[in-house]
C-alpha cells in the first residue's frame, strides 16, 4: 500500500508540478502546491505520503531557516530534489514540547551539532513520511551549549543517502506500524546516536547559534511553532472538505434509497423524505459549508500573518494561534463526529467499504489529534480567553475576533427575546462570555490562592473548555452570518441563490441554539413558548432546504473518482455499483470457498457424528 500511495503521490506531484508552472511560474505561492496536495490526498485513500513533506518540511525550510539556508535546502525540496518530514512528535511526548527529549549539543570545536535520541521514549515517532519516504527531516530537538538548555531548536538532517536511500551512519529509521487509516503515509520513527551536522544546519532564521558558541535567542520563541499554525490552518479546510464528500455520498444515497411509507398505503418514498432523515443529513451539508468559509477566512489570516512575520511584525500570532487553535478542534470533532453521523444515515451499505464513508472517516479522525491534541488546544484557547478577560477587566481593547467578548461584558442582561438571527448569533456570544466569567472566577481564584498558572488551568479545564468551544461556535457562526448577511458580494447574488443561504444560515443558528441550550440557559431566560417556536423553525426550515440538498452537494463538484462510493456516485446507479463491487470480492472467485474441505466440512461432520453418538 506504501508504495503504490508514493507511486500516486509522485504521478500527482508532477502533475502539480506542471500547473504550478503554468499558473504560477517559478512562483513561491504555496497555495497551488496545498490545492495539489489535497487532490493528491483525495486522490489516495490511504493517504499522501508526501503531505508533511509538502505542508511542514518545505515550509519550514522557507520560515524557519535564513535565505541561505532556504537557498541551500529549500529551493531542492520544493522542487522535490529530496524529500523530508517534520520530526517533532516522540514516542514519550508529542503535546509537551518542553517535555521533549532528543538532543543537540553543539561542538564549539568542530561548529557541528551532536544530535541524540538518547532514550527509546526519545525516538521521533509518527511523522508522515518518515518510514521509508524520506531521505531528510526537520529534527526537532533541545538546544544545549555547555549542557545548558536553550529550549526548542529545528535542524535539517540527511536521514537517508540520496542514491541508494540506505540510512545513513548512525541513524535508525522504519515504519511505526498498521493505523486505523492513511497506512499509505509510512508514518515513522526516528533514532539517532551521536549523528553529527554542521551549525548552520540548525534553522536559524530567528535564533542564532554562532560559531564561537553564542545563543542569540529568537525576539518570539513563539514563531518556532508556526509550521503548526499553518497545518491547524490547513486541517480547518481539509476536514470541511471530507465533511463535504460525506455529505454528497450521503445525500445522494438519500434520494435513491426507498424505504418504509409514510402514508400508508402509499409507495416507499426517498429516505430523505423522512424528517429524522433530513436532519441527519442537511445540517452536516450546511456545516461542511459553515466551516469552508471560514477556513478560507484563517487563510488569509494566515497569509497576512505570515507576511507579516517575515517583516519581525509578531503582533497578530497571538491572534492567529488562537483562532488556528479553535478552528481546527472545531472543524476536526464536528467533521468527524459529523462523518459518522452520515455513515448511519445510509443504514447498512453504509457500513460497506465499497460506500467509501469508513475511510473518509479514517482519515478525518486524526486530525482531532495530530498539530496539536483537540483538548489540548481547547485549554490553549482556553488560557487564551483568560488572559483576555483580564484585558476586558482593565478596559483593554481586544483583539477583532474577540470584539464580541468586550461588547457583551458591557450588557447587564440579555435584551428581549426575538429569535431573530441577531438574537440568536448574540444568545451564543453571550452565553460564551457568561462561560467565560465563571471559568475566569474559578481560575483567578486559584491563582489568587497561590496555584501556579498550569494547576489553575489543570483544576480549571472543564470551565476552559467550555468557554473555548463557545467560542469557536461564536466566531463560526458569526463568520457565516457575515457572510451571508453583511457581504459585499451578496447584491451580485440571485434572490433564490440569496434565498438558499439565508436558509443554511437559518438552520445553523437553530441547530447550534440547540445543542447549547443548556449553556444558554445558563444566562438567558427564554420561555418555552420561544423554545417551540424554534422547534417549529427547525422543522420548516429543513423541509425548505429539503429540495436544494442535492444541487447543494454537487456544488462542492466532487468527481466520482474522489468520492470513490458505490452510494455516492453521480449517476445514482447504487445497487449496480454495489453488487459489481460484491462480485470482485476475491471470496467470490471460487463457487466453493477453500476453507470448506479445510474446516468447515469436518467440523460440521464432527458434530453430526457426536449427536449421532449422543443418540445411541
Ligand atoms: C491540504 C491540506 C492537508 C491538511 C492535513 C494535514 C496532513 C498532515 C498530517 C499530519 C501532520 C501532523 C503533524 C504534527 O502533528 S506535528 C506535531 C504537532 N504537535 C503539536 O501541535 C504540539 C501541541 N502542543 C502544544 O502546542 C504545546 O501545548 C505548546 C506548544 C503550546 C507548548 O505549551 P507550553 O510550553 O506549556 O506553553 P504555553 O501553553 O504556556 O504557551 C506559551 C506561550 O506560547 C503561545 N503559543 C503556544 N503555541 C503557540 C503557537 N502555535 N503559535 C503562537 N503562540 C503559541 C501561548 O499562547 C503562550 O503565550 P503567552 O501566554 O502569551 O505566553
Ligand atoms: C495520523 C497522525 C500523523 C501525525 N503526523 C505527525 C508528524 O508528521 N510529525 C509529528 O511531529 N507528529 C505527528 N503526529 C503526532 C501528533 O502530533 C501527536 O500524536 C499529538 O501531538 C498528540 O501527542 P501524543 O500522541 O503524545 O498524545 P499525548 O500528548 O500523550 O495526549 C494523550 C492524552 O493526554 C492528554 N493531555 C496531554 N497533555 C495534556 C494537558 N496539558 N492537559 C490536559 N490533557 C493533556 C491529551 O488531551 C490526550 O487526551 C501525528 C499523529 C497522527 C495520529
Amino acid at each position: 500500500m506504501a508504495s503504490m500511495s508514493v507511486k500516486h503521490a509522485i504521478a500527482a506531484a508532477k502533475k502539480l508540478r506542471s500547473l504550478q508552472e503554468r499558473f504560477n511560474p517559478g512562483g513561491s505561492d504555496i497555495y497551488p502546491a496545498l490545492m495539489g496536495d489535497e487532490a493528491i490526498t483525495a486522490l489516495i485513500p490511504s493517504g499522501n505520503p508526501l503531505s508533511v513533506h509538502i505542508l511542514m518540511f518545505t515550509r519550514a525550510l522557507r520560515e524557519q531557516g535564513t535565505d541561505e539556508q532556504y537557498e541551500k535546502f529549500g529551493r531542492r525540496a520544493d522542487n522535490n530534489e529530496i524529500i523530508g518530514t517534520f520530526a517533532q512528535t516522540e514516542l514519550g511526548h508529542g503535546t509537551y514540547l518542553r517535555g521533549l527529549e532528543a538532543r543537540a549539543d553543539y561542538d564549539r570545536g568542530t561548529e557541528e551539532f551532536v544530535l541524540n535520541t538518547p532514550k527509546l521514549s526519545s525516538y521521533k515517532w509518527w511523522p508522515g513520511g518518515l518510514g521509508q519516504t524520506c531521505n531528510y527531516c526537520i529534527f526537532v530537538a533541545q538546544l544545549y551549549i555547555d549542557n545548558e538548555a536553550k529550549g526548542m531548536a529545528m535542524f535539517v538532517v540527511q536521514i537517508r543517502d540520496e542514491e541508494t536511500h540506505m540510512p545513513l551512519p548512525g541513524v535508525h529509521v522504519g515504519e511505526i506500524g498498521k493505523k486505523m487509516g492513511l497506512n499509505g503515509v509510512n508514518n515513522g520513527f526516528l533514532g539517532l546516536k551521536d549523528y553529527r551536522v554542521p551549525r548552520l544546519n540548525m534553522l536559524m532564521r530567528h535564533q542564532q547559534v554562532l560559531p564561537d558558541g553564542r545563543f542569540v535567542k529568537s525576539p518570539v520563541s513563539q514563531v518556532s511553532y508556526f509550521p503548526m499554525v499553518f497545518v491547524r490552518c490547513m486541517v480547518a479546510r481539509q476536514n470541511s472538505n471530507y465533511l463535504a464528500q460525506a455529505a454528497t455520498i450521503a445525500t445522494r444515497y438519500s434520494v435513491i434509497r426507498r424505504q418504509s411509507p409514510i402514508e400508508e398505503g402509499q409507495p416507499e418514498p426517498k429516505i430523505l423524505e423522512h424528517l429524522t432523515q433530513q436532519m441527519k443529513v442537511i445540517p452536516e451539508i450546511v456545516t461542511a459549508v459553515v466551516y469552508r468559509l471560514a477556513a478560507a477566512n484563517l487563510q488569509n489570516m494566515y497569509n497576512e500573518t505570515a507576511e507579516a512575520v517575515y517583516r519581525k511584525d509578531f503582533s497578530r500570532l497571538p491572534e492567529l494561534h488562537a483562532l488556528a487553535c479553535i478552528l481546527k478542534v472545531a472543524t476536526s470533532y464536528d467533521s468527524t463526529y459529523g462523518i459518522e453521523r452520515l455513515r448511519q444515515a445510509c443504514g447498512g451499505h453504509g457500513y460497506l467499504t465499497a460506500g467509501n464513508l469508513g475511510n473518509i472517516f479514517a482519515m478525518a479522525a486524526p486530525a482531532c489529534t495530530y498539530e496539536g491534541e483537540n483538548s489540548v488546544l481547547y485549554l490553549q484557547v482556553g488560557k487564551i480567553l483568560m488572559k483576555n478577560w483580564s484585558q476586558v477587566l482593565a478596559g483593554r481593547e481586544l483583539m477583532p475576533s474577540m470584539a464580541y467578548i468586550s461588547e457583551c461584558s458591557k450588557m447587564t442582561s440579555f435584551p428581549q427575546w426575538t429569535g431573530s438571527w441577531e438574537c440568536l448569533l448574540k444568545a451564543i456570544q453571550y452565553a460564551c462570555v457568561g462561560s467565560i466569567r465563571l471559568a475566569f472566577q474559578s481560575y483567578n481564584a486559584r491563582v489568587q490562592s497561590a496555584q501556579s498558572q498550569t494547576a489553575a488551568v489543570n483544576y480549571s479545564g472543564l470551565e476552559l473548555t467550555k468557554a473555548a468551544e463557545l467560542h469557536g461556535r461564536s466566531y463560526v457562526a458569526g463568520n457565516f452570518y457575515q457572510q451571508i448577511v453583511n457581504s459585499p458580494n451578496k447584491h451580485q447574488r440571485s434572490p433564490q441563490f440569496q434565498k438558499v443561504l439565508e436558509n443554511m444560515l437559518e438552520l445553523h443558528l437553530i441547530q447550534i441554539f440547540f445543542r447549547h441550550l443548556g449553556d444558554i440557559l445558563r444566562f438567558i431566560r427564554i420561555t418555552e413558548d420561544e423554545i417551540s417556536a424554534l422547534q417549529r423553525r427547525l422543522e420548516e426550515v429543513l423541509k425548505e432546504l429539503r429540495p436544494d440538498a442535492v444541487a447543494i452537494t454537487d456544488a462542492f463538484d466532487f468527481n466520482d473518482k474522489i468520492l470513490s462510493s458505490a452510494l455516492g456516485c453521480y449517476d445514482g446507479n447504487v445497487y449496480e455499483r454495489l453488487f459489481e463491487a460484491a462480485l470482485k470480492h476475491p471470496l467470490n472467485r471460487k463457487s466453493v470457498p477453500d476453507f470448506f474441505e479445510a474446516h468447515l466440512k469436518p467440523f460440521m461432520k464432527e458434530n453430526a457424528d457426536n449427536a449421532k453418538k449422543s443418540k445411541l
